[in-house]
């Protein structure tokens, strides 16, 4: 029988990760994966083609051009599935082969098949002809992920009510599109079908949407996809999907209907532990399939560890690739740092995409943390007017006493990406006087840094001029406390 320093179940970048780091620290480290399924998840069904899919659609309706070309711009006037799929499949492959590389030249043992504990060191691997092999591990990295939600009371045909795994496999672009949970999955795929020009509905039980993010930039993400025809439902509740021979119904507890051609249910994920025989080990999962873990990643079960979207929130690529890795080297006591989870960034790749990190306004005020905004609007960066973005915006918070960053929150081109200059600075301690002084390419649309850091001085400053000079009856004729 095979005997490991280190088996990781699944492949997803939670995985990946353990079991490269294990390698990383010449440890024998294998790794099981169901076929089809090499980078889980996230590169099968997940972030990789949907970010992917995100792109070409961005491309084919030259969305992002038509603030410089007009609105009718175009660079294909009838896209279909086909011209959507040619680029996701060609990422997907691409990523694969990537990850396969990477384990192979690390000499981690790859098994095929779909894993199950025998008991709490052993697992045995089915492949797809039924044949069983038997692995043991000193230690064990479960990363199995989750599958979407799937509501009894819902049709799904895999053709016209679909999940988000099944999205991908359209055969065409509807005309109308139901989505069901105005997460972060409803919310991508709303805008990019909104952006192909199919007519959407939203519909969420919850009275608003995304409300860990900054109000100001989910009423603008908001208001950009209400312009693009999709209508929101918020505090409803769907009761149950119809599949019709001419389409598809939508019934709200409501008693609305909704009629569509298609319906996108992405009401939240199920972890997969059920699959995996769980008790055999001594585990237990929760109702909602997840394992329990403590702050190394370490199960009930001391030898066994879980990571990334099966132990739950965040639930992000990024956040469970650095699970794997800790988790691996808490396993063999290799050091590792400190995680920070104030510096967790957000990316939501919404048509505007926007991203933050650290606080947002409520959360600060609700904790009388005192704070002032600087903000730089895109429309006054060279930048912004180069790449035909007049509503993306930068927002900074900043400690009104100590000066420090406390939140950044980006919307529009790249938002994504800029977010993380300001991740670094509130990393290393920063204050807003390093981003006032500091000297930025220009033009760029990190230059806003700098734009809404002294946008966030200047006010500052009014209020101190207005305190050190007392009334403002005090000031020089003519002048002004405020900037
Ligand atoms: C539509 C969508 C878009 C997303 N977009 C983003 C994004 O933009 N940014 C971001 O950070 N995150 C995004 N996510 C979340 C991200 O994909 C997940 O957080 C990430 O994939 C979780 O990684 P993981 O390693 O925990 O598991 P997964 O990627 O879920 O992989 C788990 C793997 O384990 C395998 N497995 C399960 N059971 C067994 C078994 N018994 N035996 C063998 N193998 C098994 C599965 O086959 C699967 O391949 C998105 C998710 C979805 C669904
Ligand atoms: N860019 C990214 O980082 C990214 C992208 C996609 C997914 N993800 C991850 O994938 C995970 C799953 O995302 P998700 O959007 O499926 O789940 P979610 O749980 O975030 O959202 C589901 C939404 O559906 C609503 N809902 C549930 N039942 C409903 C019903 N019957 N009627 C109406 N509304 C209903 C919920 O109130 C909730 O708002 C998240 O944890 C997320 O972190 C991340």
């Amino acid at each position: 029988m095979d005997h490991f320093d280190v088996v990781v179940i699944g492949s997803g970048p939670a995985g990946q990760k353990a079991a490269i780091a294990a390698a990383k620290l010449g440890k024998r480290a294998a790794i099981v994966e169901r076929k089809h399924m090499m980078g889980g998840v996230c590169i099968n069904t997940g972030t990789i083609p949907s970010k992917t899919l995100r792109e070409a659609v961005l491309y084919l309706t030259g969305l992002n051009q038509r603030e410089l070309y007009g609105d009718s711009y175009r660079l294909k006037s009838d896209i279909t599935v086909t011209d959507l799929a040619a680029r996701t499949n060609h990422v997907v492959s691409r990523e694969i082969d990537v990850i396969r590389h990477q384990l192979a030249r690390n000499s981690v043992m790859m098994f095929v098949g779909s894993a199950r504990f025998v008991g709490p060191n052993e697992i045995t691997v089915e492949d797809a002809t039924g044949d069983l092999k038997h692995v043991r591990g000193d230690y064990f990295v479960v990363a199995v992920g989750t599958r979407p939600a799937r509501p009894p009371s819902v049709d799904f045909d895999s053709e016209t009510v679909v999940d988000s795994d099944q999205i991908l496999g359209l055969d065409r672009v509807p005309s109308s599109m139901v989505v069901v949970g105005a997460g972060v999955i409803g919310i991508e795929y709303a805008s990019m079908f909104a952006a192909l020009g199919s007519k959407v509905t939203v519909i969420e039980k919850r009275p608003t949407m995304l409300d860990f993010c900054d109000r100001e930039i989910v009423e603008s993400l908001q208001y950009q996809l209400r312009d693009r025809g999709v209508t929101f439902r918020f505090g409803e509740s769907v009761k149950t999907v119809e599949r019709h021979p001419s389409g598809t119904l939508t019934i709200l507890e409501s008693g609305k209907v909704i009629p569509a051609d298609t319906v996108l249910y992405s009401a939240g994920r199920q972890g997969v532990s059920d699959e995996l025989d769980v008790e055999a080990a001594g585990l237990t999962a929760d109702s909602r399939g997840r394992l329990k873990v403590d702050e190394n990643y370490r199960t009930e079960v001391e030898h066994i560890y879980a990571v990334g979207d099966i132990i739950g929130f965040p639930a992000l690529a990024a956040t469970s690739m650095e699970q794997g890795r800790r988790a691996t080297y808490h396993a063999f006591g290799e050091p590792v740092g400190v995680v920070n989870d104030d510096l967790q960034p957000i990316g939501i790749y919404a048509i505007p995409e926007l991203s933050f990190v650290g606080r947002t306004e409520d959360q600060l005020t609700a904790a009388n943390v005192p704070f002032e905004v600087g903000v730089a609007r895109y429309r006054e960066l060279a930048r912004g007017a180069i790449i035909g973005d007049s509503y993306g915006l930068l927002k900074l918070l900043v400690h009104a006493e100590e000066r420090t960053l406390l939140g950044v929150h980006a919307f529009g081109s790249n938002a994504a990406e800029l977010v993380h200059i300001g991740q670094t600075v509130m990393g290393l301690g920063g204050t807003i006087d390093y981003l006032v002084d500091a000297v930025f390419n220009y033009p760029t649309l990190a230059e806003g840094y700098k734009v809404a850091a002294l946008d966030a001085v200047n006010k500052m400053r009014a209020i101190e001029r207005v305190r050190t000079k007392g009334l403002t009856g005090d000031l020089d004729a003519g002048e002004s406390p405020l900037p």
